[in-house]
C-alpha cells in the first residue's frame, strides 16, 4: 500500500494566500463548451435567465443593473466604459496592461454594490492577474497552481463574479452525493439550453427527474451487448479505411488519429442512441457538417465576452449566428424524422418486456425505440427530441477524447503498450470483442481508466447553489467549514483530484497499475476512504469509479447526475482500442509537445492527433490464423 504525506510537491503549503483578482482567463485556444466555461464564462455565467418575478432583458451582469431598475443602455455603458478607467487605473498601479487594470478595476468597484452576497466569507482567495490565465496553458492548469497554493477549496474573483474551486474529494462528494440537489448546473445550463432545451445535462430538477426515471432502464444488459457488436462493426470501418491508407502509402501513413476518432464516435452514437447511421468514418453528410457546426458556436458562445446572441435579430443579422440557427434546423429536422418513424411503428410495452425483446435479432434496438415504445410515458416530441440532442452531443466527443488520449499516453509508454497487446492478442485475437472479451481484459480496462485520469472528459464540472449550504471543510481546511448562499457559482476541478498529490502517488505519471493497488492517505483523519481496488474488481464495476475512490476519482461525475452513459462509453473505448492496436502500431509523427492541448467540452489536442500508421502482424490465437498471414499462405480452393 502505498502512503502519502499532505505536502504539495513544492511544499507550498504554508505559503500566505495571496488574492487573485481576475475579470476573465482563457487561453487563446479554448475549443468548445462545458470545461471552457471557466476560460471566459465572465460574458457566459452572467447570462441568467429571467426568474420569476424578475424584469428586463438579461444580459450578462447587467442583468443584475437592469433588477435594480437601471436602463439597458446606462448598463451597457458601464460594461464598456471600465475599459478606459481601467488603462488609467493600471497605468497609476505601476503596471501597464490593460486586461489586468480591468480586472482589478472592475473587482475594487464592484465590490459590496454589484457582486451579490453568495456567502463564501472565509473562504480562501487565490491571487493571480488575469494575464496569468492568459497565456498558452489552459485554464484547468492554472486552477491546479492555485490549488497547491491555497487548498482544495478556494474562491477566484472575476470583477462582479466570484467563483468557488473545489478539488478535494470529502467536498466534492458532498456537492454530487450528499448535498447534490441543493445545485444545478448554473452557467452550463444556461449555454446549452439552446442547443440541449431540457434534455437531462442542462434540465431543471423536476424535468429531469422525469426525463431520468425514464431513460435509465433503456441502459440494459441486452443493449449493451447489442451495442458492442455494434462498436465492433463500426471499428472494423475505421480499421479498413486505415489500412487502405497504410496501402496507399505503401506501407505507411500519417494520419490525425483525433479526427478518425470523431468519426468514429458520432457514426456508434447514432446508432445507439437513435439507429441513424452518419456514416462519417467514409463521407461527409449535410447532418454531419450541422452536428460540428453547432458544437463550434457551443465552443463560441462559451469563450466569448457578450453573449450578443441573445440580442433580438441576432440569428438573422449576424451571420454565425444565422448558420447556427439552419444547422440546428437540420438536425432537428432529422431527429424529428427519426422520432416520427419512430412513432409510426410504435409497438407499446412495459420497461420488463421491452428489456426481454432479443436484442440479437431487433433490426433497431436504439435508445429511441425503447423510449418510443415505453409504455405509459406521455413524452413530448420536443423532450424527446432534447434528450436525444443531448446525448449525442454528451457522447460524441467525450468518447472520441478518451480514445484520443489513450492512444497519445498509450504509444509513448512502450511497457504499458506491450501488455495490453499480450492481452488483446490472448483474449480477442481477430474476432470481434464481446462483452465477456471486454470483462477478460482487466489491464486494457485499467489503461483507459487511468488515460481517463490523466485527461478528464470534461475537466470541470459547474455547479450553482439553489439554496444555503455549508461545504465541508477536507484536507486542511477550515474546521467550521464554509458556509455559501444560494447563487453561488462553484467548479469541481476533476482535473486536480486526478493529478492531486494528496490523492495519488505521482500522479503525473501514465501507470494504469496504480487502480490495482490500495491508496490512501491519513492526513484525511478518516474523512477520505482512499482508493480500494476491491471495490471494483469484487465488485460490479468494471472500471475505477467514484465509488472505489471515495470521490477522487470521478471521470463521469458521481451521486444522482452520473454519466448515464458510462458504460457505453468505456465498452466503446475497449472494443475500438482492442481492434486498433491489433491490426495497426502507431509512432507519433511529432514530438509529444507538438500535440498539446486545448480545452472545451473535453480536453482536446491543439493540433490533432498525426500518427505514423503501419501494420501489424498479430500473433494468431486459439490456432487461428491473422488476415495477414492469411494473405500470405496459399489459399486452398
Ligand atoms: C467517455 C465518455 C463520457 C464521459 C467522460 C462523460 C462524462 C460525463 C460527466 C462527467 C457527466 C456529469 C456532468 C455533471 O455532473 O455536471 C455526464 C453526464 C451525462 N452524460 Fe456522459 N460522458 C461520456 C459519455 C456519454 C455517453 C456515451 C452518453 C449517452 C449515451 C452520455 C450521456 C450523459 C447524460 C445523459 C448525462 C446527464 C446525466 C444527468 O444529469 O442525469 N455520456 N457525462
Amino acid at each position: 500500500m502505498h502512503q502519502l504525506s499532505c505536502r504539495s510537491p513544492a511544499g507550498t503549503t504554508t505559503r500566505p494566500i495571496r488574492e487573485l483578482r481576475i475579470l476573465t482567463g482563457c487561453s487563446p485556444r479554448a475549443r468548445v463548451f462545458g470545461s471552457v466555461l471557466p476560460q471566459r464564462s465572465i460574458g457566459l455565467s452572467t447570462t441568467s435567465p429571467l426568474r420569476p418575478g424578475q424584469q428586463g432583458r438579461s444580459i450578462g451582469s447587467q442583468s443584475r443593473l437592469v433588477s435594480r431598475g437601471l436602463p439597458d443602455p446606462v448598463a451597457l455603458g458601464l460594461f464598456f466604459a471600465p475599459g478606459l478607467a481601467a488603462l488609467v487605473y493600471a497605468y497609476f498601479r505601476g503596471k501597464g496592461n490593460l486586461t489586468d487594470g480591468l480586472s482589478r478595476l472592475l473587482t475594487e468597484v464592484s465590490q459590496g454594490y454589484f457582486q451579490p452576497d453568495v456567502g463564501g466569507k472565509n473562504i480562501p482567495v487565490a491571487e493571480g492577474e488575469l494575464s496569468d490565465l492568459a497565456g498558452d496553458q489552459p485554464l484547468f492548469k492554472a486552477l491546479y497552481q492555485w490549488f497547491i497554493e491555497s487548498g482544495g477549496v478556494y474562491k477566484l474573483v472575476f470583477g462582479p463574479k466570484a467563483f468557488i474551486v473545489v478539488s478535494d474529494p470529502v467536498v466534492v462528494r458532498h456537492l454530487l452525493k450528499d448535498n447534490a440537489f441543493n445545485y444545478d448546473k448554473g452557467v452550463l445550463a444556461e449555454i446549452l439550453e439552446p442547443i440541449m432545451g431540457k434534455g437531462l445535462i442542462p434540465a431543471d430538477l423536476d424535468t429531469w427527474r422525469v426525463r431520468r426515471r425514464a431513460v435509465v432502464p433503456a441502459f440494459h444488459k441486452q443493449y449493451y451487448e447489442a451495442m458492442v457488436s455494434m462498436f465492433g462493426r463500426c471499428s472494423k470501418r475505421s480499421v479498413d479505411k486505415l489500412e487502405a491508407e497504410v496501402d496507399r502509402g505503401q506501407g505507411a501513413a500519417v494520419v490525425d488519429m483525433e479526427s478518425e476518432f470523431l468519426s468514429l464516435g458520432l457514426d456508434i452514437i447514432g446508432l445507439g442512441v437513435f439507429n441513424y447511421d452518419f456514416g462519417s468514418i467514409t463521407s461527409e453528410s449535410p447532418v454531419i457538417k450541422a452536428v460540428y457546426g453547432v458544437l463550434k458556436e457551443a465552443e463560441h458562445r462559451s469563450t466569448f465576452y457578450l453573449p450578443y446572441w441573445n440580442l433580438p435579430l441576432a440569428d438573422v443579422l449576424v451571420p454565425r449566428q444565422a448558420k447556427f440557427r439552419r444547422d440546428l434546423l437540420v438536425i432537428n429536422d432529422c431527429l424529428d424524422g427519426l422520432i416520427r418513424q419512430a412513432q409510426d411503428t410504435r409497438v407499446e410495452e412495459d420497461a420488463e418486456a421491452l428489456q426481454n425483446r432479443d436484442y440479437s435479432k431487433l433490426r433497431d434496438p436504439s435508445l429511441l425505440r425503447f423510449l418510443v415504445d415505453m409504455r405509459g410515458e406521455d413524452v413530448t416530441n420536443k423532450q424527446l427530441r432534447d434528450d436525444l440532442m443531448t446525448m449525442l452531443i454528451a457522447g460524441h466527443e467525450t468518447t472520441a477524447a478518451v480514445l484520443t488520449w489513450a492512444l497519445f499516453c498509450l504509444v509513448q509508454a512502450p511497457e504499458v503498450e506491450a501488455r495490453v497487446l499480450e492481452e488483446v492478442d490472448r483474449v480477442v485475437g481477430d474476432r470481434m470483442p464481446t462483452l465477456e472479451d471486454i470483462k477478460a481484459m482487466p489491464y486494457l480496462r485499467a489503461t483507459l481508466g487511468e488515460s481517463l485520469r490523466m485527461y478528464p472528459q470534461p475537466p470541470i464540472l459547474i455547479r450553482r447553489a439553489l439554496g444555503e449550504d455549508v461545504l465541508p471543510p477536507g484536507l486542511r481546511g477550515d474546521p467550521s467549514g464554509y458556509p455559501i448562499g444560494k447563487g453561488a457559482d462553484l467548479f469541481i476541478s476533476v482535473w486536480n483530484l486526478h493529478r492531486s498529490p494528496y490523492l495519488w502517488k505521482d500522479p503525473d505519471t501514465f501507470r494504469p497499475d496504480r487502480f490495482f493497488e490500495a491508496f490512501s492517505n491519513p492526513d484525511f483523519e478518516g474523512k477520505w476512504a482512499g482508493y480500494r481496488p476491491d471495490a471494483v474488481t469484487g465488485g460490479a464495476a468494471l472500471y475505477p469509479n467514484e465509488v472505489s475512490s471515495d470521490f477522487a476519482f470521478i471521470p463521469f461525475g458521481g451521486g444522482a447526475r452520473k454519466c448515464l452513459g458510462d458504460q457505453f462509453a468505456m465498452f466503446e473505448a475497449t472494443v475500438a482500442m482492442a481492434m486498433l492496436v491489433r491490426r495497426f502500431n502507431f509512432q507519433l509523427a511529432v514530438p509529444p509537445e507538438k500535440v498539446g492541448m486545448a480545452t472545451g467540452a473535453t480536453i482536446h489536442t491543439a493540433n490533432g492527433l498525426l500518427l505514423k500508421v503501419t501494420r501489424r502482424i498479430p500473433p494468431p490465437t486459439d490456432g487461428q490464423t491473422s488476415p495477414q498471414q492469411q494473405a500470405r499462405e496459399p489459399v486452398a480452393v
